[in-house]
């Protein structure tokens, strides 16, 4: 077969970490025709590992230049970010992006742009960093209904996480690491509030199930509550809390979606997955169970799957969304009964309790921790109020024998208030 040889050029907005990460495989790369044509970044007096000549500070440079075959945008400012996006699907442009929090919150708009002006916009990276879900969901199960995605979405809360159980050492100083090497958003509370694991789950709504789903109407908790006696109970149950995202086929063409900090058993795949790494379980009606893991943050592993998007636009690859020309899928919060761990100041979870009425399976003596049951659906309706509140919430699959959850808190003086 002949070689074709092209020369192609990049117009990059963003030189941070994924910025960098996307240059460095481009150069690793530039045999096959690929060159940076320009940078945008923001702020001048930034030390750079690049001579100044090869910056600009206008966006427009990069958006107005004809020579640019392709736009990648990776700037860390949303609302400058979804007027690139804009700006370059309005003129019909080719753009790849790894910045979730636009896509997630404006899909329909992006999808209606590139209807309408004939652009292209792709964004594997923008989803579990290096590992190619997108277009396995697009091109492998765009025609068989799934019953579940769920996984770990969030390379930063991972990483704390694995952390805080592996050394038992402080929040703040995993954060920190996480920050340093470049895993965690430049406002870190998206990824320890659950919001960035929350808009890769409504992006993937859109690819999985056919669903649209705005962020803000969708049931989520983050780990910025967690304390030391959850993880310590985690432990003494052979758990690890992981924060977990998930999709599930419920009843009537509804779409259940989530994203809760969950007591993951050693017998569960997402167990494993360990520091920035994601997982994420596929479960076809017909191909039953696929796992994939890989790197979810960092430079050179998100730098890769925007270098994938770039790679497989120009030999005409675009979404299809398979599933939202076929599906009519809506969004609930789910209402089976789910066991819930809510762990706070004695008083506020006394408050709580008096507000739910729920039924409680277990309580602390010290009042500190509780175990209910809740429905999804409920816990959504409060959960302005339980983060407000400095609440931990965390779900109990019923994978983890609850006949071991008394034990474990009796032998700390727990006061068994009743069972269901
Ligand atoms: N870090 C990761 O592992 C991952 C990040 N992402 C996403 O990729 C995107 C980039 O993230 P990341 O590289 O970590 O962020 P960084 O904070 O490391 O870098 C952001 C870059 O954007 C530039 N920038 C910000 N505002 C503007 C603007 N108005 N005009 C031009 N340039 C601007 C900054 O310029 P300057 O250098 O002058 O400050 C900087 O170069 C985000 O959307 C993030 O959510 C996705 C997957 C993984
Ligand atoms: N901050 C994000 C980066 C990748 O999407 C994360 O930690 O997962």
């Amino acid at each position: 077969m002949k070689i074709q040889k092209f020369k192609k050029r990049i117009g990059l907005i963003g030189f941070g970490c994924v910025g960098q990460g996307l240059y460095d495989v481009v150069e690793a790369n530039r045999h096959l025709g690929w060159e940076i044509g320009s940078i945008c970044v923001k702020d001048k007096e930034k030390p750079r590992s690049l001579p100044a000549s090869a910056f600009t500070y206008d966006v427009q440079e990069v958006l107005q230049d004809s020579s640019i075959d392709i736009i990648a945008e990776l700037i860390s400012e949303p609302k400058e970010a979804l007027a690139i996006l804009r700006q370059a699907l309005q003129q019909g442009k080719t753009v790849v992006s790894a910045n979730k929090k636009v896509i997630a919150e404006n899909l329909p708009e992006l999808i209606q742009l590139q209807q309408r002006h004939g652009g292209v916009l792709l964004y594997e990276a923008s989803v579990c960093g290096s590992i190619p879900v997108l277009r396995t969901l697009e091109a492998y199960y765009g025609s068989e209904p799934l019953v579940e995605v769920r996984g770990i979405l969030n390379g930063s809360s991972n990483y704390i996480l694995s952390k805080l159980h592996a050394e038992h050492g402080s929040f703040q100083s995993a954060l920190a690491q996480a920050q340093e090497l470049g895993f965690a958003e430049a406002d870190p509370s998206l990824d320890v509030e659950g919001t960035d694991a929350l808009h890769k789950l409504c992006i993937l709504a859109a690819h999985a199930y056919g669903l649209l789903v705005h962020p803000d109407d969708v049931l989520h908790f983050g780990i910025q509550h967690i304390t030391s006696e959850a993880v310590e109970l985690a432990d003494a149950l052979g758990c690890r809390i992981k924060l977990v995202g998930s999709l599930k086929a419920a009843r009537d063409g509804q779409v259940a979606l989530q994203v809760l900090p969950t007591l993951i058993p050693e017998t569960d795949t997402l167990f494993d997955v360990e520091a920035e790494f994601n997982g994420l379980e596929i479960e076809g009606q017909f191909a039953g169970k696929q796992f994939l893991k890989g790197r979810g943050a960092g430079s050179h592993p998100t730098g890769s799957a925007v270098w994938a998007d770039i790679s497989a636009v120009v030999r005409g690859y675009r979404y299809t969304y398979p599933k939202l020309c076929t599906s009519q899928a809506r969004a609930t919060s789910g209402d089976e009964q789910t066991t819930i761990l809510l762990q706070g100041e004695p008083d506020r979870i006394a408050e709580i309790l008096q507000l739910l009425q729920p039924a409680i399976r277990h309580q602390a003596s010290d009042h500190s921790q509780v175990i209910l049951s809740l429905t999804p659906h409920e816990l959504k309706v409060h959960q302005t109020y339980l983060k407000k509140q400095g609440i931990f919430v965390a779900a109990i699959p019923a994978k983890v024998a609850l006949d071991i959850v008394p034990e474990v808190l009796n032998s700390k003086e727990a006061i068994p208030v009743g069972s269901l």
